[in-house]
This record gives structure tokens, sequence and C-alpha cells, in this order.
């Protein structure tokens, strides 16, 4: 078995580098332009910040691939191969970053033959550092993280998140999960801008489970250790295995949880992070 060990700590400290360009950036002006979407937003910083990234990982490791949100936006194939691949999300939560709303993060994914090895996640604003490589645990600034063993979903806290898409009929299935998991019920649902750090607060035991439709692999990929190395599910939203490019997941403390909150949701069609765009044609 590898020792990924290293690249865990390389992660590390690009991770908090690039959090450092994020918060200089955030009290300056800012270039807003939209992608997908008119609320899917993307400042320089992003394409600033992405680049720092894949440029320091990629002369560090010239033979390894990499996954970064504002190069597949930009046309880059989005292909998750044997080898060694870097799941970049370069700031997420940018549409906070663009109102200074203090919930953003940059998030640092790594996998091999397509099983996700370690995770980084760097909360911009308040400096916490979550981090975890498959079976070594998951860490809060250095403290052991452990997710919530909560089995009842009337005493657990669901997070979410809305997703790009606005148009009525998804915000009907949107609201409609909502209206759904409200009245199970469950103690709350809650919406922060930032799946990456939503996600991370299902790993620290802060709310019971995480679901969405819309979100992307670079959202995903280093939340997914983190949750798993601290004891949780992360999972399809049909219940089963996780697929990385599907636009959907659900993780949670406990099975019990996300069986009751995979039971309730109707699903939004987001495509796929992997689909050529050839295919679309
Ligand atoms: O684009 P960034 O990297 O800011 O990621 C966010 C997505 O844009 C949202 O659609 C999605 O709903 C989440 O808020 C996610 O964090
Ligand atoms: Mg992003
Ligand atoms: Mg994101």
């Amino acid at each position: 078995m590898e020792d990924w060990s290293h690249c865990l700590d390389v992660a590390v400290q690009i991770a908090l580098r690039a959090g450092q360009v994020v918060q200089s950036a955030v009290k300056q002006e800012k270039q807003v332009s939209s992608k997908s979407t008119p609320t899917d937003l993307v400042t320089e910083t992003d394409h600033q910040v992405e680049e720092l990234i894949i440029s320091t990982l990629r002369e560090k490791y010239p033979t390894h691939r990499f996954i970064g949100e504002e190069s597949s936006a930009a046309g880059v194939k989005c292909e998750l191969t044997d080898d060694p691949t870097w799941i970049i999300d370069p700031i997420d939560g940018t549409c906070n970053f663009v109102h200074s709303f203090p919930m953003v993060a940059v998030s640092i994914g790594f996998a091999v033959r397509k099983e996700l090895e370690l995770g980084v996640i760097y909360h911009c604003f308040d400096g916490t550092l979550y981090t975890a490589r498959k079976g070594h645990g998951a860490f809060c600034n250095g403290v052991r993280l452990q997710v919530s063993k909560e089995k009842d979903v009337s005493k657990a806290l669901i997070l979410t998140e809305i997703g790009a898409k606005r148009d009525p009929a998804t915000l009907d299935i949107f609201l409609g999960n909502m209206k759904k998991l409200l009245s199970a019920p469950t103690h709350g649902v809650r919406i922060i801008g930032s799946s990456t750090l939503a996600l991370c607060h299902i790993a620290s035991g802060a709310a019971e489970a995480y679901y969405q439709y819309g979100l992307h692999c670079w959202d995903i990929a280093a939340a997914a250790v983190i949750i798993r190395e601290a004891g949780g599910h992360v999972m399809d939203t049909t219940g089963g295995p996780l697929d990385l490019m599907s636009r959907r997941v659900v993780a949670a403390g406990t099975r019990e949880i996300a069986d009751c909150v995979v039971k309730q949701l109707q699903p939004i069609n987001y495509g796929r992070d992997d689909t050529d765009p050839d295919d679309l044609a």
C-alpha cells in the first residue's frame, strides 16, 4: 500500500498559501462573471488560486493529473483515470467570497486508481484546517474528528446547498425536498453557501446529514475522505455507492439518518462532470 503522507503534507502547505491569497483578495475590488447560470459566479481570484495550486503540485508531481473547477469550466476534460489525480476547488463558496460572507474554503482532494486517498479543506476566513488521509483518521486543526452518532432523524440537523439552476421546475423540486425534510420532522435545515464547509460540519458532528443535487466532484472529493475517516457515510442520493462524477451526494454520520434522507429525495438532473461536451451536442 503506497504511503501518500507526503502528498498530504504538500497539499496542506499549498492550501494554506492559497487561503492567504483568498484572504487578501476578499477585501479588494472583484471582477465577477458567471459560468453555467447567472448565479454560478467566478472571479479572477478563482482562476489565480487554481493556477497557483495546480502549478505548484505539477512542479512537485509532474506525472500526476489534475481536475480543477475553473480548468473544467474552460473546457479541460474532467476525466478520472487510475493515475494519481488532484481534484481541486480553488474557492468553494465563490458567491460568499463576492459578498465577503465568511464561509469560503479551498478544497484539495487526491485520488489514486479512482479511490479517494486524501482531502484538505481550508476555511479562508477563520483559518480552520480540515485534513484526512484514508486509513489515518480525520482532523480539524489537529484534533480528531468524529461524526454525530444520532440515528433519529427527528433529532437531526440537515445541511444542503441550492445548486446553480434556478428555473421554476428545479426550484419546485429543491423546495419540495426541503419541505419533506423539514416536516419529517427534523430539527432544521441549513444552507451556508459552501458545500465543502457544510460537508466538514458532518465530519465534525455539528450536523447529522448533507444532501445536494448540482455540486461537482471538486466539492465532494476532499470532504468525502474527511467524513469517511470521521466515521461517516458518503453515498449516492439513491443510497447506492458514491459516484464522484454524478453531481449528487448524501452524507451522514449514521446509515440510519442517511437512509431517512434518501427516502425523502426527489432527484434533480444536473448531468455529470465527466460527460464529453460533444455527447451533449
Ligand atoms: O462554485 P463554488 O466552488 O463556489 O461551489 C458552490 C457551487 O457553485 C454551488 O452551486 C453549490 O450549491 C455550493 O454552494 C458550492 O459550494
Ligand atoms: Mg469553486
Ligand atoms: Mg465548489
